[in-house]
């Protein structure tokens, strides 16, 4: 194989990586309320950031909180479906790990609000 083909396969892998994302992200939506709701929730947070015009850093913590609190949605949810593959019956550790993964996500979505506050607060009520 040359090493045009190893670019051109290289490439390819890419792009499959790109289309299994997307469909994780699709199925994600359509089948968890969580994440749909945080997805309705960045649209409306960046369409505020945009009127209200936030500065650059302001831009790059919003889009980090948005970004993180979506990325560990979904990881949530693969752990959730992981453990429904192991199990469909009541485990103490299948609920261990069901709550700790909702546990991070809590702690980061309450993070996420307290500095949407810090930021949005003075420049809407101030
Ligand atoms: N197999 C199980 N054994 C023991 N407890 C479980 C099991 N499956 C779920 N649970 C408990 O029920 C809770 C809800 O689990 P479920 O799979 O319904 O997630 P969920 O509430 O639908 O989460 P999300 O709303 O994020 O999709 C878990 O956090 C856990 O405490």
């Amino acid at each position: 194989m040359d090493s045009k083909d190893q670019r051109n396969n290289g490439l390819k892998r890419f792009l499959r990586s790109f289309v299994f994302a997307s469909a994780g992200i699709k199925d994600t939506f359509q089948t968890e309320r969580n994440f749909k709701i945080h997805c309705i929730i960045s649209v409306a947070v960046i369409i505020t950031s945009i009127i209200i015009s936030l500065s650059r850093v302001e831009w790059i913590i919003v889009l980090f909180l948005i970004g993180g609190t979506l990325a560990l949605e979904l990881i949530n949810t693969a752990l959730e479906k992981i453990v429904d593959l192991v199990t469909s019956e009541y485990h103490p550790l299948a609920k261990a790990a069901k709550d700790a993964a909702a546990g991070a996500v809590f702690i980061y979505a309450i993070l996420a609000a307290i500095i949407g506050m810090i930021i949005f607060f003075p420049k809407i009520f101030l």
